[in-house]
């Protein structure tokens, strides 16, 4: 189902009890402000999501950052869908830049955390995004296709219907350089059309496609206006109540 969704990221950021209390100050701009048919996500590290899922009420989903590649069993130090799913979240995000990058995360190892998240009852939001060489290369769609395909296109129609997709060129993450509002719609439109030649016109108007990269209260609206554009997945301003507001209420 096509929704619109801004979705924070807080990354490793947050004590529990900070995090508590920003979640309760979210939850209160949620309950209290009128919101134009958006669905709120806070994405935050493992040992905020019981609590978190305390905090907030009925109108804001809660997201993990990351899952484990296993079902269950001797991988210490790591979270398990069935884990996350137990705490009342509704999310994972999956395939993070930072993920990828920093801890060697493949499409081989999405795959398998893709399925766990589904298997679990748990929303994939996928992250996919080039890096700046590659853009200069004129490799974005390519690369941005690769990665859907190789992550993603062994699910069935009914199966991807349940993901949400996430574009964050890395080149505009945490870098205050957001992709301007026309690469930004050329990047979704370019994603629509492959999930198209994959799953027919319906699956793809129905999937969510998020933009994320030094998104603001400023420069939201811009980005929203665009037809493909369903939301954002926000980092830093994600950290801040009335920015993460300011964005929520930018559609
Ligand atoms: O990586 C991001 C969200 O997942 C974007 O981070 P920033 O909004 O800080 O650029």
């Amino acid at each position: 189902m096509r929704r619109k969704i801004v979705a924070g990221n807080w990354k490793m950021n947050n004590t529990l009890e900070e995090g508590i209390e920003l979640a309760g100050q979210i939850n209160d701009l949620v309950e209290n402000t009128e919101i134009n048919d958006v669905d709120v996500v806070i994405g935050t590290p493992f040992i905020h999501l019981t609590e978190v899922n305390k905090v907030v009420g009925e109108k804001i989903g809660v997201a993990a950052q990351n899952c484990a590649d296993e079902k269950s069993g001797a991988y210490t130090g790591e979270i398990s869908a069935s884990m996350i799913k137990s705490t009342g979240s509704k999310y994972v995000i999956l395939g993070h830049s930072e993920r990828r990058t920093y801890y060697g995360e493949t499409n081989e190892i999405l795959v398998k955390k893709v399925n766990l998240t589904l298997e679990n009852g748990l929303a994939p939001i996928f992250c996919i995004g080039e890096v700046l060489e590659e853009r200069e290369a004129e490799k974005h769609f390519e690369v941005v296709k690769s990665q859907i395909a190789e992550g993603l296109f062994h699910l069935s129609a009914e199966e991807f219907g349940k993901v949400v997709l996430a574009y964050e060129p890395v080149w505009a993450i945490g870098t205050g350089v957001t992709a301007s509002s026309d690469q930004a719609q050329e990047m979704h439109a370019f994603i629509r059309k492959t999930l198209v030649e994959q799953y027919g016109e319906e699956v793809a108007n129905n999937t969510s496609i998020l933009y994320g990269g030094s998104c603001k209260p400023s420069n939201a609206k811009e980005l929203f206006e665009n037809a493909d554009v369903d939301g954002g997945l926000i980092g830093g301003a994600s950290l801040k109540a009335e920015d993460f507001m300011g964005i929520i209420t930018a559609f």
